[in-house]
């Protein structure tokens, strides 16, 4: 299987100046929407348009399972991907509340999830590994073909997407082991120490913290070569990071909006960026992680996030909970009125 890096467009500049204008024409004071005008503005280079629109917005969620994970680098054993899946399709977690809330279409990609799923109209049957990744101590978590096939399947899905009229994903995930896998790629494409990218995950204590840290030193000891997007990939995962990449790649490729989440999208996000930088002039950042490692993270790719409300969940909450701000600003630019068609003094005389 071979995988071809998308091509991104560059952004609409040239409407920059007339976008400006429409925003700074609204009846307010000018800048006084703050980060939401810089969204607005974001949104129409992004479509080409000065009247940007979001429409049928998805909200995916990404699962998929970690051999790392049986080394206990995880408070929570494996077998609750499976379970948290399982909830998903049931409506019970965290995203479904939300997503229920904003009206975002949910879907659930089966990356690797170890264990089998039931059909389900909200299920999509992406499984790569069956039993999930291998485990990273001991050898690479994919092959390249696995790493390549993962990215495929994330492209296609944004191009199904894309087809059905979405110009908006809201990406999150769900995998015991994931924030190791981030902390790995965070380490091995930034430079920073495990020190600084590896954090409490889903809830560790401070010994529980410290025997994760030594885990992951030893896995990076096991893989000195893996300093390029796609060899960090496929040495420590995990496949459903690795088929949300392909999906940002390919949802920028086509113009339609990332939307970020914590920390185990942001680093997929960063594995993205290094194969085109151009990504990062569709994504916007949603919020920022109580897992200290995403500041950084988020820091080191330019991002400013709306949000900081010390969640630490992953699922694509952040993203979902941060979903309305992108609507307000996209909806204050077109429903606003103007100094003219109000009558409101624009300059004092
Ligand atoms: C019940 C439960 C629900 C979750 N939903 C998201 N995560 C989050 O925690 C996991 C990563 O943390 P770690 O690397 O420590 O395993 C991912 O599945 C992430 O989505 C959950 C974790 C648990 C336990
Ligand atoms: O930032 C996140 O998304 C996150 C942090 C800890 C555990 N799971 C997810």
């Amino acid at each position: 299987m071979s995988y071809k890096i998308p091509t991104i467009p560059s952004l609409a500049h040239h409407l920059e100046a007339d976008l400006r204008a429409a925003i700074d024409n609204k009846t307010k004071p000018p800048g006084s929407l703050g980060q939401l005008e810089t969204l607005a503005l974001r949104l129409g280079l992004m479509q080409d348009t000065l009247a940007p629109a979001l429409r049928r917005p998805a909200s995916l969620v990404f699962a998929g399972d970690h051999g790392l994970a049986d080394e206990g680098v995880s408070p929570f054993p494996k077998a609750v991907t499976v379970q948290m899946v399982l909830n998903f399709l049931a409506g019970g977690a965290a995203i479904n509340v939300f997503a229920r809330q904003h009206g975002l279409d949910l879907r659930v990609i089966d990356a690797a999830v170890a264990g089998p799923l039931p059909a389900h109209p909200q299920l999509l049957d992406r499984k790569i590994m069956p039993s999930g990744t291998r485990n990273a101590l001991h050898g690479p978590a994919m092959t390249p073909d696995e790493v390549a096939r993962c990215l495929a399947a994330g492209d296609q899905l944004a191009a199904d997407l894309a087809a059905g009229g979405c110009n908006a994903v809201i990406f999150g995930e769900m995998g015991i082991g994931n924030t190791s896998a981030a902390s790995l790629l965070m380490t091995a494409l930034t430079g920073m120490p495990i020190e600084t990218t590896t954090g409490r995950g889903s809830g560790h204590d401070p010994a529980g913290l410290a025997r994760k840290r030594d885990i992951l030193a030893r896995v990076l000891a096991r893989h000195p070569g893996a300093t390029t997007p796609l060899a960090a990939l496929a040495a420590f995962g995990g496949a459903e990071m690795a088929m949300m990449t392909g999906a940002m790649l390919g949802a920028a490729a086509r113009r339609m909006v990332v939307l970020n989440d914590g920390f185990i999208v942001t680093a997929s996000l960063l594995v993205a960026a290094r194969l085109n930088p151009a990504v990062l002039d569709y994504t916007v950042f949603s919020h920022t992680s109580a897992e200290g490692a995403h500041d950084a993270l988020v820091k080191h790719l330019g991002g400013q996030p709306l949000l900081a409300l010390d969640l630490r969940l992953g699922e694509g909450t952040g993203a979902a909970l941060a979903w309305p701000l992108l609507l307000s600003a996209t909806r204050f630019l077109q429903e606003m009125a103007t100094f003219e068609t109000a009558s409101v003094n624009k300059i004092h005389t």
